[in-house]
């Protein structure tokens, strides 16, 4: 590349990026200020993706000094394609990269690497912090090794975001394909020479019956011998190979669907699961795989199989061409009556898929509800209601195979003919050949129809295939092509969120609701307050909550976090800013601190030890026979409602949000859990908003102030002590709830017990 070298400004600013002069002495508070202070490593990746025309967030990376997978982490979140990967000296030479790859450095630090010289044996590095257009040093393997140890970070922007953007269709799928030409070429030259190799032995025949046969020619039978052999070898060999790319090309494919589709799941918004159960859902998604299986076995082999047509074809009219136009003919006559079943095939298909859809979700909603199932007794019902799904499937697959079967029928006679039907009128014509190469052509004819027979058959079949997996493409499609978030995900403005919430003159309705949820509805809560909201049951409080999260956009009127409009924020953004507590919260499978933690990259045991004691969760964790290590079953079994609130409470506030919701969060739970969590409400709320929407009134006596909602509309917005002067629904819950206990005396005992 022929860039100057100088020597001595390499080693002042290699060993300044080494010795980490470059790296920010903020803290890590997660918020890193104006681009000089960015730490070096972070700031390395934000130069490089910019290369690739990417601004990354350096809010999302809340390090000091992340490792390679955090940063590889950060920048797929940013749409990104990275690899956090260890190399040596001699790869590091020879990689090549569309941009710069950053390499780390083993103080923390890191330098871009954007090229290398393999005959000098150097590589050339410059600091982020280079200004434009400065040159590049060349670096020898002594000096960097001493400085880094082999992470390196690969970026470029996603090659494949536009077709994971694109709606889910066959088109789509045979993009997909059409990305692996290297293999599939490979894979074409092999089944031509296959192919060619299978008209050897015909030949080979025709050849021994008309000359080996008639001649006693004893050589031309060791020579024809001595092909036949190498032949077989070849084919042996060729058919391996071609075996093995094709299995390489299904998993690729496979796993690239499988990315894809999980990908999308995630970017469906909430709406879509409320309104579709998660049986129907998983139902239509398991057709991928059948659309998959379709790509890589039936439509991978029936491309195959026209490979040999095309061969095979032609040798059959040089052969004889009266024999190959009755193959021809009754080819045609399949494909007529195959076609001609498409429609009724096609409706009664659709039957059976709806009739599985339904099955599938009765099957999630007992398996989901098991609990109830059981303790109401309702076994028998679910297992009527199963019987019931089960028959209607059957019903529907019975009517399709038996509709299925007639073109079956009706194809069979005309498969024979080709076969059968071209040896007798082949042998007639023998009888009457005065030439006598005609047995011999005969012969040859017969051993190419077979090899010709099964292939046009599978082509023909090919398009009641197409229909199934059509029709396989449209449930899947009918929950990857819904309307994803990622749109509000990726894009909008991405504030500092401090927790000021407005509502101005809100309205929203659910889709199909006659009454809106929330009507004109106008409050605010100033940033780092305490903001309670209570009302009957079905008053808006819950739909306040989604709105906030950002569920649901489509309202009227102004909703403002910090003064920016809520529709114009990244969804991500507000996401990660926020912290939410439900009702009734779901933990996965793994350790309590891990369940804490959440994924979340850069955060560690203490973290998660500070923000379970914020959540009044330490005490019991510690007394667990593991503590932090101790594992959780899916869905928790293992603990109790109260113990498993805590842990939610502690994971919404492990990145320390500005807002804080607490939708129901205490509802569920026992007096002395909701008394452990009520205790610590005053520490959690500190320095943050706080929202607990809660029908229990007692519970938010602390809060400054308290919304109170009916059917929508505000009634009051004040603190407790004025709420009970003034408001009388506010009163009249009040007093519901905390009627004076001697009202509330025990029950007297209606029958006596009895002496025995
Ligand atoms: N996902 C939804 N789809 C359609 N309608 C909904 C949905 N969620 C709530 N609603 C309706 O919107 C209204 C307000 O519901 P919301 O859940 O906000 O009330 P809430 O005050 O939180 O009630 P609760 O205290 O019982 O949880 C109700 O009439 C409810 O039926």
């Amino acid at each position: 590349m022929g860039q100057p070298e100088n020597r001595r400004d390499v080693s002042t600013k290699l060993a300044a990026v080494a010795g980490g002069s470059e790296r920010s002495a903020k803290g890590g508070d997660g918020h890193h200020g104006p681009t000089e202070t960015l730490p070096a490593r972070i700031k390395a990746i934000q130069v490089a993706a910019r290369f690739h025309g990417i601004e990354l967030d350096t809010r999302d990376c809340r390090e000091q000094t992340p490792n390679a997978a955090a940063l590889a982490e950060w920048a797929r979140r940013g749409g990104m394609w990275a690899r956090a990967v260890r190399v040596n000296w001699s790869h590091l030479i020879k990689l090549q990269a569309p941009g710069p790859i950053v390499l780390l450095l083993k103080d923390g630090g890191a330098v871009l690497l954007i090229g290398s010289d393999a005959d000098r044996n150097v590589v050339f590095l410059k600091s982020a912090n280079d200004p434009e257009g400065a040159e590049a040093r060349a670096i020898d393997e002594l000096r960097l090794t001493n400085a880094w140890n082999g992470e390196v970070v690969l970026l470029r922007a996603a090659r494949s975001l536009q077709v994971a953007d694109a709606p889910f269709t066959l088109g789509w799928l045979a993009t997909l394909v059409r990305i692996e030409a290297k293999p599939l070429r490979d894979i074409a030259i092999a089944s031509i020479a296959l192919s060619v190799l299978t008209v050897l032995p015909p030949l080979i025949v025709m050849t021994v019956v008309n000359k080996v046969l008639q001649f006693n020619s004893v050589p031309t039978l060791i020579l024809l011998s001595a092909i036949v052999a190498t032949a077989f070898l070849y084919e042996t060999l060729l058919g391996h190979a071609r075996r093995l790319i094709v299995n390489v090309v299904g998993a690729r494919i496979d796993t690239k669907l499988n990315l894809h589709v999980f990908s999308r799941l995630l970017r469906l918004p909430l709406d879509y699961f409320e309104k579709h159960p998660a049986g129907e859902t998983m139902y239509h998604l398991a057709q991928v795989y059948r659309i998959r299986e379709f790509l890589t076995g039936k439509l991978l082999s029936t491309f195959l199989d026209l490979i040999t047509l095309c061969v095979l074809l032609p040798v059959m009219f040089i052969v004889n061409s009266t024999l190959a136009w009755i193959v021809v003919v009754c080819s045609v006559l399949i494909v007529l009556i195959i076609i001609a079943f498409l429609p009724p095939l096609r409706k009664s298909y659709q039957r059976v898929v709806e009739a599985e859809t339904m099955k599938s979700a009765a099957m999630s909603e007992t398996v989901v509800g098991i609990k109830t199932v059981k303790a109401l007794g309702l076994e028998p019902q679910r297992e009527a209601l199963w019987d019931e799904r089960v028959a209607n499937a059957g019903n529907a697959r019975l009517a399709f195979g038996q509709l299925a079967s007639w073109p079956q029928t009706l194809v069979t006679p005309l498969e024979r003919t080709m076969v059968l039907g071209t040896m007798l009128f082949g042998a007639y014509l023998a009888l009457n050949d005065t030439t006598g190469y005609m047995v011999g052509g005969l012969f040859a004819f017969m051993m190419l129809a077979q090899r010709v027979a099964q292939p046009l058959v599978n082509l023909a079949r090919l398009v009641e295939d197409y229909e199934e997996v059509g029709a396989a493409v449209s449930e899947a499609a009918s929950v990857l092509n819904q309307p994803l978030e990622s749109a509000a995900n990726s894009a909008g403005v991405r504030p500092d969120l401090f927790g000021d919430v407005s509502f101005n003159n809100l309205s929203f309705s659910y889709s199909g609701a006659k009454t809106p949820a929330l009507d004109g509805v106008s409050f605010d809560v100033p940033a780092g307050t305490m903001f309670g909201i209570v009302g009957r049951s079905g008053s808006g409080k819950s739909t306040i909550a989604r709105l906030l999260q950002g569920i649901n956009r489509d309202y009227t009127g102004f909703l403002k976090v910090d003064g920016v409009d809520l529709k114009e924020i990244n969804l991500r953004h507000l996401r990660q800013g926020m912290g939410i507590v439900l009702q009734d919260n779901f933990l996965f499978r793994g350790s309590i601190k891990d369940n804490i933690i959440a994924g979340r990259a850069g955060l560690t045991l203490a973290d998660a030890m500070r923000a379970a004691q914020l959540a009044g969760a330490e005490e019991f964790v510690e007394r667990m026979p593991h503590g932090f290590d101790t594992y959780v079953e899916e869905g928790s079994p293992n603990l109790s409602g109260g113990q498993r609130q805590r842990l939610a409470i502690a994971r919404a506030l492990i990145h320390n949000p500005s807002l804080l919701i607490l939708d129901e969060a205490t509802s569920a739970l026992d007096p002395e859990s909701e008394a452990i969590v009520s205790a610590n409400l005053q520490r959690i709320a500190a320095g943050r908003t706080m929202i607990i929407v809660s029908h229990r009134l007692a519970s938010l006596t602390d809060c400054d102030q308290i919304l109170v909602l009916d059917q929508g509309k505000v009634v009051d917005v004040a603190s407790h002590a004025v709420l009970l002067e003034r408001c009388a629904l506010y009163r009249q819950l009040w007093f519901q709830q905390n009627r004076p206990t001697e009202n509330r005396g025990p029950r007297p005992i209606a029958i006596a017990p009895r002496l025995t």
